[in-house]
């Protein structure tokens, strides 16, 4: 079988007396989207914290691609292709959509933000990669437009983009369609099918419609441990997984 995309094997993170993530081992497969679903606090945005280098885990161990990266900093991680969005939106509102993408392109450097004076070849390359990324994420026409005036919907969609502009491989994307309305929702849904064409995703969203549509495997996580990893069909079917979670509304 291909080496896995990412694996997390006994992680573990406690706040105080919390096991906010228990001995969570779980196999996140190249191109797949995986979605990790579970009631408030249970642990999924931890998960995330975890993978992405925000917060180092009590104990346990996560490879990447086969490489352990347990005690790597977050830049290092963005370097080596992992690409976070944040539950709440992480845009500099002040500078223009092509400017946040810039930063975005700017930390995969090595180097990253630290850089102040980019070579003109480097320069060069983060423009390329900004315009890309602000392309990818469907607000080119917006590249001029000062952050602060996009509404909510665009502002999730610039924060894709500031990720997308790191070029990573591995997309961490936590509740990207939180605070919605439904067209909004449908709008990003289809961006992020789109984007799930040639990336690997792991995805908290609490939108089954969503979900639903775009996942192929799913984790659900109760009180910090994982309940049942399977295909959307079997976690659907799941009768533990209906009575700890997802309740009459999700039946097949
Ligand atoms: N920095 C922290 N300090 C102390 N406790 C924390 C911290 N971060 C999270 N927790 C606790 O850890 C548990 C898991 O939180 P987490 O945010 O990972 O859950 P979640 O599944 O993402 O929930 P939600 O769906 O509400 O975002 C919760 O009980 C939360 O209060």
């Amino acid at each position: 079988m291909a080496e896995p995309m990412l694996e997390t094997r006994a992680l573990t993170r406690r706040f105080g007396g919390l096991r906010a993530v228990n001995n969570v081992s779980l196999t996140f497969e190249v191109g797949v989207v995986h979605a990790i679903l579970g009631p408030n606090g249970a642990g999924k945005t931890t998960v995330i914290n975890l993978l992405s280098g925000d917060l180092p885990p009590t104990s346990g161990t996560i490879r990447f691609r086969g490489r352990d990266i347990t005690a790597r900093p977050v830049q290092r991680r963005v370097r080596m292709g992992i690409g976070r969005s944040y539950q709440k939106t992480n845009i500099l509102p002040e500078l223009t959509c092509l400017d946040n993408c810039r930063l975005g392109a700017l930390s995969r450097l090595p180097g990253g933000l630290a850089r102040i004076r980019p070579s003109r070849a480097a320069r060069r390359q983060v423009q390329a990669r900004a315009e890309h990324a602000l392309a990818l994420c469907g607000l080119e026409a917006r590249a001029d437009t000062i952050a602060a005036t996009l509404s909510h919907g665009e502002k999730r969609q610039l924060e894709i983009g500031m990720m997308m502009a790191t070029e990573p491989t591995l997309l961490l994307l936590d509740e990207p369609l939180a605070g919605m309305g439904q067209e909004e929702s449908r709008r990003v849904t289809e961006l992020l099918r789109r984007l799930a064409a040639d990336h690997t995703m792991i995805l908290i969203e609490h939108d089954m419609d969503a979900v639903f549509a775009i996942a192929e495997r799913i984790t659900v996580m109760v009180n910090g441990a994982v309940l049942e990893t399977g295909s959307v069909e079997q976690i659907r079917a799941s009768a533990t997984v209906r009575e700890a979670y997802l309740g009459e509304e999700a039946e097949p």
